[in-house]
């Protein structure tokens, strides 16, 4: 059994446990002590007592060695951690790998962002009477910080806030997603095994109750959420004066105009819609096909769909494993139904064993549907036809998310102007929606979320301005 980390202390008895379970055949993979309302209030004070006592004076080169010494840790033990990926999430084995690899990059580039957390002068004298004085601008860190994170991407999506956190000298409680749990624990052990000092990263094991504590807590400065709309909403409603980060969901359009290559699109979108099940919150869900091209994307779309290896997510050759558990497939294989209930066609797929959905393409939907309308987070995806380029931004634009968007097309102006014209977080061009780095600006527009990640940029938003001025000589009319 292992539990929450508070203090730097494990705490591995409990009279209320939950078993993790591998979504793919139900076996268990570790059994977890949920935090009780004593060891909640005990983490939340270790954190706010350790930020006033080590962490607000540590120097920015320590932070900064320990975040790299435990990215050196992470590349040593990548196996190791991308098997309890697979294991707890359900995810292929080389995607599980490929995720290990981001978060040890997340690691050195917030070891990096430590050392360039820097301020700036005002110009004083820019304002009348203001010459003899000296403004300047520092980025202080914010106290404690919330780390709230979803099952998809258990390591680096956690690492997404806690590195960028540490870096600019904050403590941090950690709730990581209660159906993957074992990464989080492993990781916040490899922090201490790294150098980090105890009280510096309180890892609290349990359900969304703990969360929805902490985000009212007035230890907690700040809330770093990633996780789904209506979670979003309740933390955005109850988190008062707080900092809030939040990371949320998405219906991700693609756009093929008639002028890309369509064998390129094909395959780069056959990953961009199926990868990890779908559950990845920048999936490609509708994918609009400009008509001249239409059926020739959708028969090779269909046919590169129906070549993905399904099954155990321990397989080398493994594409599409399950999806987080079995109620999750089947309210995915229900919103197919109520879409073919409603005129929608399957072109593919649409069978489901167990927790394992079968990638599934659906054709003649319409926008009010909701494997259109609201976040799929499933191998499901919609091939939808369009006329022009007016249209079919219409068409995208026409959603309550804007996180990312692909665009497809050999014309530089025209992808330059859907750029602009989509109304997202964030667009690729020649490149799906599902692709991200980890150092560039990353988050939503309208209810995909406020602020943003991407490890100097999350850097930012764990800090705050404090200005301090000098009046360096008397030099004017004090009644002015
Ligand atoms: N925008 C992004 O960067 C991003 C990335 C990954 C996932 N997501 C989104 O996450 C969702 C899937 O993940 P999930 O199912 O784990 O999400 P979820 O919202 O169900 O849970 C996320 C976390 O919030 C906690 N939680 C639950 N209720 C809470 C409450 N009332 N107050 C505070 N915390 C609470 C959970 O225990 C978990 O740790 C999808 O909607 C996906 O789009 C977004
Ligand atoms: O699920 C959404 C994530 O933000 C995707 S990624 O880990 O950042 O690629």
């Amino acid at each position: 059994m292992i539990g929450s980390i508070i203090n730097g202390k494990e705490i591995n008895t409990s009279k209320d446990s939950m078993n993790v379970v591998n979504p793919y055949n139900g076996e268990k993979v570790e059994e977890i002590a949920l935090a009780s309302d004593d060891e909640f209030e005990r983490a939340v004070t270790s954190a706010f007592d350790t930020f006033h006592h080590t962490m607000k004076d540590m120097p920015a080169h320590q932070r900064a060695d320990i975040l790299r010494k435990t990215a050196d840790l992470m590349e040593e033990q990548a196996d190791d951690f991308a098997e309890i990926i697979m294991k707890e999430a359900g995810k292929p084995i080389f995607f599980s790998r490929g995720e290990v690899q981001r978060a040890i990059q997340v690691l050195r580039f917030a070891s990096e962002e430590a050392k360039h957390i820097s301020g700036e002068v005002v110009p004083m004298d820019a304002a009348i009477d203001g010459d003899g004085r000296l403004g300047l601008v520092k980025h202080i860190p914010l106290g404690v910080v919330a780390a709230i994170t979803p099952f998809n991407f258990p390591l680096n999506l956690s690492l997404h806030k806690i590195a960028p956190a540490i870096a600019a000298g904050n403590t941090v409680i950690f709730k990581p997603a209660e159906k993957t749990p074992v990464s989080a624990h492993k990781l916040a052990k490899l922090f201490h095994e790294g150098g980090l000092p105890d009280g510096v990263l309180n890892l609290l094991m349990g359900s969304g109750e703990i969360g929805e504590k902490l985000v009212t807590h007035d230890k907690v400065h700040k809330i770093s959420f990633t996780g789904s709309l209506p979670v979003g909403r309740s933390i955005r409603k109850s988190a008062g004066f707080k900092k809030v980060t939040l990371e949320l969901g998405s219906n991700s359009p693609n756009i093929i105009f008639d002028d890309s290559n369509i064998h390129e699109a094909t395959n780069m979108l056959v990953k961009g819609a199926f990868a990890f099940s779908g559950q990845v919150c920048i999936s490609a869900q509708r994918i609009y096909v400009q008509k001249s091209i239409y059926d020739q994307f959708l028969k090779e779309y269909i046919k590169a769909t129906e070549d993905l290896g399904i099954g155990d997510p321990a397989f080398e050759k493994t594409d599409i494993g399950p999806m987080i558990s079995v109620e999750e497939a089947k309210r995915a294989k229900q919103w197919i139904d109520d879409a073919v209930e409603n005129g929608a066609k399957i072109a593919t797929g649409g069978e489901r064993d167990g927790s394992v959905l079968k990638p599934t393409i659906m054709t003649d939907v319409e926008s009010h549907m909701k494997i259109i309308a609201d976040e799929v987070f499933a191998p499901i995806v919609s091939v939808i036809p369009f006329d022009t380029e007016d249209d079919v931004i219409d068409y995208a634009n026409d959603s309550v998310y804007g996180l990312q968007a692909g665009v497809f097309t050999k014309d530089v102006d025209r992808a330059f102007r859907v750029a602009d014209r989509l109304e997202m977080g964030g667009v690729w061009i020649n490149e799906i929606s599902t692709y991200r780095q980890d150092n560039h600006p990353y988050g939503g527009v309208k209810q995909s979320g406020i602020g943003r990640e991407g490890v100097k940029y999350a850097v930012d938003g764990m800090t705050e301005m404090k200005f301090i001025g000098v009046k360096l000589k008397d030099n004017h009319d004090d009644r002015a």
